[in-house]
């Protein structure tokens, strides 16, 4: 039996902070890989993404290639409209019935769990685990006792990055080198992403 934590995100870009989080996720002994799951349309993001599908889903490619137990999967821009990872999660139990799912999840997404799609079966189905960004503690005096029990924590550095932060800096010209991988950085730049109009 492998043990598959799942990587969800826009990663518009992906950067360092996912990087870090996926590795310390790997450090807590409980996962065999990390696979990348980038999104169609993420719920509960107040803007579309930046880049397409297609650029987000290369960048992913390009920033992990260099480690063997990081992985990418397309399920979630094969199947398009909102990436609801109740949907994804069942898809993999179903075409994966001998491994088991962990879902890696940050200290922002940890907060407003309760609110996902589903998240009573999504809980039955993926434990999570949760780690800590610098902008967001965890709250869990809003996490009820269903989730909580399902969660456990993997230690990793603070890092205060975000995509959003990076398409910032980007946009005015600012450079972004070590916060992204440098294969990434090139691709950007040969495609001409998050420039500003
Ligand atoms: N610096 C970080 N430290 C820990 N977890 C992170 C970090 N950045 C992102 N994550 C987690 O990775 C997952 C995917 O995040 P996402 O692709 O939305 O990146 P983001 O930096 O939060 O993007 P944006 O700024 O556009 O909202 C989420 O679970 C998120 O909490
Ligand atoms: O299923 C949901 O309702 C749901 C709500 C919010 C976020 N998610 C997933 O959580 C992952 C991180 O989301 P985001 O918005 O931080 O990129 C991504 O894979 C999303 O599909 C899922």
């Amino acid at each position: 039996m492998k043990t598959i934590g799942i990587m969800g995100g826009t990663f518009d870009p992906i950067h360092v902070g996912h990087l870090i989080a996926a590795q310390a996720a790997l450090n807590t002994g409980r996962l065999d890989e990390v696979w990348f799951i980038p999104t169609y349309d993420a719920p509960l993001k107040e803007q579309h993404s930046t880049a397409s599908a297609s650029h987000r889903l290369e960048m992913v490619t390009l920033a992990i290639e260099d480690n063997p137990q990081f992985k990418v999967n397309n399920i979630e821009q094969l199947r398009g409209g909102t990436s609801y990872s109740i949907d994804t999660v069942t898809a993999l139990v179903e075409q994966y019935p001998d491994y088991a799912f962990s879902y890696i999840i940050g200290s922002d997404r940890i907060n407003d769990l309760v609110k996902w799609h589903r998240i009573e079966q999504l809980a039955e189905l993926v434990t999570f685990i949760g780690l800590e960004r610098p902008s967001d503690q965890f709250q869990w005096n809003v996490i009820p006792d269903y989730l909580r029990v399902r969660i456990s924590l993997a230690d990793m550095p603070l890092i205060g990055i975000s995509s959003t932060n990076i398409r910032q800096k980007l946009s005015r010209s600012l450079s972004v080198r070590y916060e992204v991988p440098d294969q990434v950085l090139q691709y950007i730049r040969r495609h001409k992403l998050y420039v500003a109009e």
